[in-house]
């Protein structure tokens, strides 16, 4: 029996929730495993062909968290999420190795557990509970206990202009550059916006959106990382963009629209202007992680 684990990329943070907020997106990759005799890993880059996959690594310790044995297994991986563009590819491999774990051993995991393990691995859940439970979600996590996760629709005719720039921002990296300290005016001005801004993308409010989406936090010291991160947000906003964040820890730029014929014209125009770079125009996705029996 093959099982077929997909999952969506995720933009994390959503500008000024971070390390707290993420969305999941209509960009997936999708995970074959089958039971074998040795570890086979195909289709992903060679240098992650080995017994230190990501995906493996996870489905090993899904395994052992469950006090099973881990077992060989091959994986062939068909990803179309970007490595290093911060759309999530990390968290991509951890839900998988969870998911194609439990498919394989026949256990029926659930929403909490899920994100419980899967934070566990990523230090985070910005991504992770997102990328498992499908469309915007806030979480935290109380001193010793397991993550909390509030699940919010996204209105449906908001669309998401996803540039990606053919260059990495590693998220180690990224994260060096975010002060570890903030004032309290800044943390006032975060709180408050983090409120509008999940009441806006659930009830499509544009004027909020774009009202609320300012952070003080990460994107005035990431943005230096991203080299075309000033051109890329005069075009959106020029051409009638609600607001544009860093999706995650960059280099991907999504800038958010309720038209749908802006989104596809800032599209073209984004292409035109950077012909290297990838842009799409998705939705949110709001469904998560899907299991298939092939
Ligand atoms: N197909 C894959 N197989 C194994 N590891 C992967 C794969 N895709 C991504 N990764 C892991 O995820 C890392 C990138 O994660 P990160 O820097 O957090 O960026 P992001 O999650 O935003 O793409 C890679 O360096 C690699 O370790
Ligand atoms: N909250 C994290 C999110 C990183 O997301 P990624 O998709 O870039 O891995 C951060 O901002 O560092």
């Amino acid at each position: 029996m093959s099982v077929k684990i997909t999952v969506p990329a995720t933009s994390a943070n959503i500008g000024i929730g971070y390390d707290c907020l993420g969305m999941a997106v209509t960009l997936y990759s999708h995970f074959t495993f089958d039971r074998a005799d040795e570890l086979t890993i195909t289709g992903c880059p060679e240098e992650f062909q080995n017994a230190d996959n990501l995906v493996y690594q996870s489905f090993c310790a899904a395994l052992y968290h469950w006090g099973e044995k881990p077992f060989p297994v091959s994986i062939h991986i068909d990803s179309h999420i970007p490595v290093a563009r911060g759309l999530g590819s990390s968290s991509t491999c951890t839900v998988a190795g969870i998911m194609g774990a439990a498919a394989l051993t026949g256990r029926i995991v659930g929403r909490a557990e899920a994100v419980s393990i899967a934070t566990m691995m990523e230090g985070h859940p910005d991504n992770v509970a997102p990328a498992i439970m499908g469309s915007l979600v806030c979480s935290f996590t109380p001193e010793g206990e397991l993550p909390r996760c509030i699940r919010y629709e996204v209105e449906r005719g908001l669309h998401f202009v996803t540039v990606i720039p053919p260059y990495e921002v590693k998220t180690e990296d990224a994260r060096k550059v975010v002060p570890q300290e903030v004032s309290l005016h800044d943390a006032v001005w975060q709180m408050g916006r983090i409120s509008g801004l999940t009441r806006g993308l659930e009830t499509g409010d544009a004027e909020l959106i774009a009202a609320a989406c300012e952070d003080r936090i990460q994107e005035p010291y990431r943005r230096a990382l991203i080299p075309d991160y000033d051109e890329v947000r005069r075009i959106c906003l020029q051409g009638g963009a609600l607001t544009m964040w860093i999706s995650g820890s960059g280099s991907t730029l999504m800038a958010v629209t309720n038209d749908g014929l802006i989104a596809e014209s800032l599209r073209a125009r984004i292409a035109q202007s950077f012909p290297a770079f990838d842009v799409h125009v998705l939705d949110c996705d709001p469904r998560g992680v899907r299991i298939q029996l092939l």
